[in-house]
């Protein structure tokens, strides 16, 4: 119906941001001979679950649910992290009809699309926008997405459900009631790496945490997922939320919570 917009060169952030080109930036290439099992890595653990959140399509860029974090935080602790991190904000990559539009990529592969379910640091900062600059300000967990036979995961269809409603600009919606510890996968096996925000302004900030194991939606879900559109000068197109492509490890070591 719509061109895929082009997005608007990654490459090009580098003038206005010029830690683009430093040595902790996001996404990576997860390569195995990069990763080391650390039996050190503790399981990840959400204290209490968050109830309302609002979805929103926000500014062409994405569609962004954002959680209440001051009244009904839900809380995120363990894993590689060192005190308690609040859910802020998910949202999702993707690609255009078949390409694919994950960020982060497992040796070379990239899934159809990636999950983001972004956390602040509450055990040392007061809000997102404080921990947001801060090397230990964030902990983000990635994860991946793949189109599945038919039986489509129930955590996420809540989502996607919705979609079609918000699928101009700037559109909002009511959002209660979602889990976030459904909407990972079965398998808790995890690799984690410090990294950065995958889009401006790239903050150096994020204790990337991506789940091994996808999850598995249906073509329809996947394709009310692509059907998002923003209006650009006047005219129609569709999200092309993808991406950033896979930066330098620059000498990072990737642990991995499983052998
Ligand atoms: N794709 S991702 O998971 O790495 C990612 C997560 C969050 C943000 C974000 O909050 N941006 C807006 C924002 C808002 C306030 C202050 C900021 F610095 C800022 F980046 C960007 C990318
Ligand atoms: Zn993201």
């Amino acid at each position: 119906m719509f061109e895929c917009s082009k997005s608007l060169g990654p490459h090009t952030w580098v003038h206005q941001f010029p830690i683009a080109q430093s040595s902790r930036q996001s996404p990576v290439d997860l390569r195995s001979s990069e990763t080391h099992f650390d039996a050190k890595l503790q399981p990840l653990n959400y204290d209490d679950k968050a109830t309302s959140s609002r979805m929103l399509n926000n500014n062409g860029l994405s569609f962004k649910l954002s959680f209440d974090d001051s009244s009904d935080p839900c809380v995120l602790n363990g894993g590689p992290l060192d005190g308690d991190f609040r859910l802020n904000q998910l949202h999702m990559h993707w690609g255009c009809d078949k390409l694919p539009g994950s960020e982060h990529i497992v040796d070379g592969n990239a899934y159809a699309a990636e999950l983001h379910m972004v956390h602040w640091n509450s055990s040392k900062y007061s809000s997102m926008q404080q921990a947001v600059t801060q090397p230990d300000g964030l902990a983000v967990i990635g994860v991946f997405i793949q189109v599945g036979k038919e039986h489509e995961h129930k955590e996420l269809k809540k989502i996607t459900d919705l979609l079609p409603k918000i699928t101009n600009e700037g559109s909002k919606i009511e959002l209660s009631g979602l889990n976030p510890l459904l909407l990972l996968p079965s398998s808790t096996a995890y690799w984690t790496y410090l990294g950065s925000l995958t889009t401006p302004p790239l903050h150096e900030s994020v204790t990337w945490i991506v789940m091994k194991e996808p999850l598995s939606i249906s073509k329809q879900q996947l394709k009310a997922i692509q059907s998002l559109y923003f209006l650009r000068s006047g005219k129609y197109e569709r999200l092309l939320n993808n991406n950033r492509p896979p930066q330098p490890l620059a000498g990072r070591k990737i642990r991995a919570s499983f052998k």
